[in-house]
């Protein structure tokens, strides 16, 4: 039987956009001969529809929708995801339809309650063995716990979670030996390395279970925050059979692959692993598509940012840049502008030539783009691409040095980025003035370092903002994780900005990342940023600000952050832990800094609260909105921390 999987990239409760591509995704599977077909968790109406899925109109409208899918299925089994919901309470499902029946839906086990997700706030977790019935306008259809059969092959459901239970309590222990296949529709985050534990997760359930394990999850930045790298995989008794490229710019990815269901397979004798995933090539391209996605479903004309010339705004410069580079490598000039949805039939001709618009969604899967070199005329088109999506501003102080600006423009030039040079002494110099005239004193450094360090970032804004509204573009704030932690940026000065994408990094991730970039993306103007020290370039020169003097080394940052959040441990044991780990550091300082974190960290959970939306890259971020919550007034550690 040939069995395939669709990543599908999908919006909240856009029916018609989710509609076209799990019709297209169906018509490209009957194309290809597939025989039964997987399309991924909740694609009818998205995965981030948040409270909607409390609402009754929402999910009567899915299955309102799901009736025009019934037609598309003649010759074919297809799965699609979508929320019932039933005596007030919703649950996430998988319905098959085949030749135009609905013949049930499988309804999810274990919701997914960690991190990222907060499925049992949306749905109820449906009872092991047990069915119900589904009533639509004369209708009745079969839901729950169920195992189905499409030409002699027997089928039962995981829905994502489901399958990252234990091994005894998971479904799959109910249908072993009663099934030939298990399909899992999921809506699987990204997160750095994470491919390699769904490729276990998969192939180990194929072994253990002894069947085929069919896996599809979404593609792309489907609502804002959480990215999905449309990962599909098949496995036999251990035996990988199908696994494609992740990250396709492309709406629909339909992957096949036949399975000869007659013919016993031996089981793996063990599973054979993955390479190690590259995680600065997988950040690259989530990074990339994020912003893509996001551009056009905020149906907005490009990026605006405030480029200093240090890490973390070059960092969100070349993200726009590689987004070009990666989006045209793999759709084409003519379709990455028509899907970026802000260039004209005008602007498409005169840089890609005469083209049809006809969406390339028959062409076979994506190649990895990330490994290939532009040639020269597609770098110059690119170049160009960058300059309309991309426009830059370095806003120098008399604190600011020569280095930064020179970082900053042989950068914007190398890319192509429009880029805009002035000073902004004036406003700084305007807004303390009125201020000394009202306080009838001087501000100096001496008596007002944070309040003079903080007007320099924000009349950064004001300006920045113009730019922004003028060109109809979104505002990149450029806040690292790191930074988000300890609070240490200007609430409305660099904080400034509609969206924040690498918000979910460390600043140490941030400085490898640019170095790995400068080769091995060949970006050499990156030498001027992978040359500085961070920093704020706030206090005058003389002082020799940087961050790390401010706060503490950004490697021990980052350690005691994921102590303290993501294992979660107490002061005591994160200084325990510190001084174990780093015996060649005085234990007093060791302590300094662990009390410095914890103290700054309680102080600015407000801050963390007003962060532009930002991406969830690596396996936990600091967004309350996201991944993290945290009080906003709280006793701040005091008895912890004086009990160091
Ligand atoms: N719980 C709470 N809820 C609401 N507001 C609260 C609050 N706690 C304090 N506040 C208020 O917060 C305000 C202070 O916050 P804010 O004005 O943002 O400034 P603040 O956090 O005091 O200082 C900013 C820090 O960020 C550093 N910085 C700034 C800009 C850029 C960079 C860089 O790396 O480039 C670094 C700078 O060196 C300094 O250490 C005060 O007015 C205080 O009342
Ligand atoms: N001279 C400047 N021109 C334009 N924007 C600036 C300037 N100085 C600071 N900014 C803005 O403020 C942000 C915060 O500064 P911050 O120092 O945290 O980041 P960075 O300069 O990009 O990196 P690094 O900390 O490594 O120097 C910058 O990313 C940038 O958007
Ligand atoms: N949608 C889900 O059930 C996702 C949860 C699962 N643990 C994952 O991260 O892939």
């Amino acid at each position: 039987m040939r069995i395939a999987g669709a990543a599908i990239n999908q919006i909240p409760f856009d029916w018609t956009h989710n509609l076209r591509t799990i019709r297209e995704a169906i018509e490209q599977a009957k194309a290809s001969g597939v025989e039964l077909l997987c399309l991924p968790e909740l694609c009818l109406t998205g995965y981030g529809c948040e409270d909607l899925f409390l609402s009754d109109w929402l999910p009567q409208s899915a299955l309102e929708h799901l009736q025009q899918v019934r037609p598309w299925t003649d010759g074919i089994c297809v799965v699609i995801g979508l929320p019932v919901r039933l005596n007030h309470r919703t649950y996430n499902t998988a319905a098959v339809l085949r030749d135009g029946q609905i013949l049930g839906f499988a309804a999810k086990q274990f919701l997914a309650n960690d991190g990222v997700h907060y499925e049992p706030r949306f749905f109820h977790p449906w009872p092991a063995s047990e069915t119900t019935t589904v009533q639509w306008e004369g209708e009745e259809w079969t839901l729950g716990d169920m195992i189905f059969e499409h030409k002699g092959v027997k089928f039962g459901f995981e829905i994502c979670e489901d399958a990252w239970r234990p091994d005894d309590v998971r479904p799959a222990c109910r249908l072993k030996g009663r099934v030939d296949m298990i399909v899992n529709p999921s809506a699987s985050h990204f997160a750095m390395s994470k491919t390699d534990l769904r490729y276990k997760l998969v192939l180990n359930a194929s072994r253990n279970f002894n069947c085929t394990y069919l896996y599809a999850n979404l593609l792309g930045n489907e609502a804002g925050r959480i990215i999905y790298d449309g990962e599909i995989l098949v496995a036999r008794n251990g035996h990988l059979l199908l696994r494609n490229q992740l990250m396709s710019f492309k709406e629909v990815d339909m992957e096949c692959v036949d399975v000869d269901f007659a013919t016993e397979q031996a089981r793996a004798e063990e599973i054979q692993p993955l390479p190690t995933p590259d995680e600065y090539r997988e950040l690259n391209q989530a990074l990339s598509l994020a912003l893509f996605d996001y551009l056009r479903k905020a149906r907005s004309r490009g990026f605006v940012l405030s480029l200093s010339g240090g890490a973390d705004s070059v960092m969100c410069a070349v993200a726009v840049a590689e987004l070009v580079r990666l989006g045209t490598a793999e759709l084409g000039t003519a379709e990455f502008m028509r899907r970026a949805g802000c260039f004209t039939a005008d602007d498409i001709e005169q840089l890609a030539g005469p083209v049809a618009p006809v969406p390339d969604q028959n062409a076979p899967g994506p190649k990895d783009a990330s490994h290939s070199e532009p040639d020269q005329e597609q770098a110059r088109v690119n170049q160009i691409l960058t300059g309309r999506l991309l426009t830059c501003a370095y806003q120098g102080t008399v604190n600011s040095s020569d280095d930064t600006f020179n970082s900053a423009k042989e950068l914007a030039d190398s890319i192509g980025a429009v880029f805009y040079n002035w000073t902004i002494d004036d406003e700084v110099t305007g807004y303390v003035g009125k201020i000394e005239h009202a306080l009838g004193r001087e501000l100096t450094w001496k008596t007002d370092d944070l309040t003079l360090q903080n007007i320099q970032a924000r009349v950064r804004a004001p300006a920045i903002w113009m730019l922004a509204n003028i060109q109809n573009a979104l505002l990149i704030t450029t806040s690292n994780r790191s930074e988000a932690s300890v609070g240490y940026c200007t609430m409305d000065g660099d904080t400034a900005g509609s969206i924040s994408p690498i918000a979910g990094v460390d600043k140490a991730f941030v400085k490898d990342w640019l170095r790995w970039a400068e080769t091995a993306l060949n970006y050499p103007a990156l030498r001027h940023v992978n040359a500085l020290q961070p920093t704020a370039e706030l206090r005058p020169l003389e002082d020799k600000q940087t961050d790390e003097r401010d706060l503490m080394p950004y490697p021990l940052l980052n350690r005691i952050e994921r102590l303290a959040f993501y294992d979660r441990l107490s002061p005591r044991q994160v200084f325990s832990v510190l001084k174990g780990e780093e015996s060649a550091t005085d234990p007093e300082l060791l302590k300094t800094y662990v009390k410095r974190f914890y103290s700054l960290w309680s102080r600015n959970q407000w801050k963390r609260e007003r962060f532009a939306p930002a991406f969830h890259l690596d396996d936990y971020n600091v967004d309350p909105r996201s991944w993290l919550r945290f009080p906003i007034l709280s006793g701040g550690y005091t008895e912890e921390l004086n009990g160091l």
